[in-house]
């Protein structure tokens, strides 16, 4: 397996508080990682810290080779480093060909409008929203604007996708048909980063799991094997309810 992007060491502070504090993990080409970690926990910085929303405090984020902290958001974007966003806010006014397009022309590197929009065409036909193409971004159902944001950040043709709370608000079959769409990018060798709350959906989406807790990465590893881990339990739980928790397990 090959790496795509590794954080060495990688903090923020905003005055006095450590959002993301001294965060180390690599992740490798073609995988599903979850993100975890109660609110507030810092999963949204560190997104933040990836794709240059926000300078690092310290640290280093390697991207496919090289170094990319002190990037803005848009040379991230075109360098492969794509990402959606938790509140979805498409151009309302604009065809969804047309938001689409504008994802293709701003980090897809396409040299021209029509190349966008062919772009956009064919990311349109993979998320199954072509029938929808001409229609104005505003009248789409919460499904399908999450669809058009995936569709977006495909047409940057990434390397690397951050998908933060694609699920949130969708029914349990509307996330059964984003997770298969997340696992068709994956198949296409897309390396995903997943934020998630429900447990259910990271652990039959993920290969591995990220767990931040005020800040810093407590546990990192094979599903099962994570959230089985005490400091995990103690992160979502709390210390007290935990130590009863495992007593009663003692207890039968
Ligand atoms: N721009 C900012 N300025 C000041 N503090 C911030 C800023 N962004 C985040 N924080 C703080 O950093 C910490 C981590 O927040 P963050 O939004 O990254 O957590 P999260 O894990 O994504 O939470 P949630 O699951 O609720 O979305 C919080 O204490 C938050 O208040």
């Amino acid at each position: 397996m090959t790496e795509i992007l590794r954080l060495e060491g990688v903090s923020k502070a905003f005055g006095g508080v450590r959002a993301v504090n001294d965060v180390s993990f690599a992740l490798q080409e073609g995988q599903i990682v979850g993100l975890i970690g109660p609110n507030g926990a810092g999963k949204t910085t560190l997104v933040n810290l990836i794709t240059g929303v926000h300078p690092l405090t310290a640290g280093r984020v390697v991207f496919a080779g090289r170094n990319v902290a002190g990037q803005k958001p848009f040379q991230a974007a075109r360098r492969g480093l794509a990402r959606t966003f938790q509140i979805v806010q498409p151009f309302p006014q604009m065809s969804v060909v047309e938001n689409v397009a504008a994802g293709a022309l701003f980090g897809g590197g396409q040299p021209s409008r029509q190349a966008a929009t062919e772009a956009a065409r064919r990311e349109l036909a993979f998320v199954g929203l072509e029938p929808f193409a001409e229609t104005p971004a505003a009248s789409l159902t919460l499904p399908n604007r999450k669809r058009l944001e995936l569709a977006k950040s495909l047409a940057m043709q990434p390397k690397v996708l951050l998908l933060d709370e694609v699920n949130a608000g969708l029914n349990a079959v509307e996330i059964d048909g984003a997770l298969d769409l997340i696992r068709q990018i994956a198949a296409r060798g897309i390396t995903i980063l997943i934020i998630e709350h429900l447990m259910k959906v990271v652990l039959s989406i993920s290969q591995r799991i990220l767990v931040l807790h005020h800040g810093e990465l407590i546990a990192e590893g094979e599903p099962r094997a994570v959230l089985d881990d005490e400091r995990v339990i103690e992160a979502y739980l709390g210390a007290k309810f935990a130590a009863r928790f495992r007593e009663a397990g003692r207890d039968g």
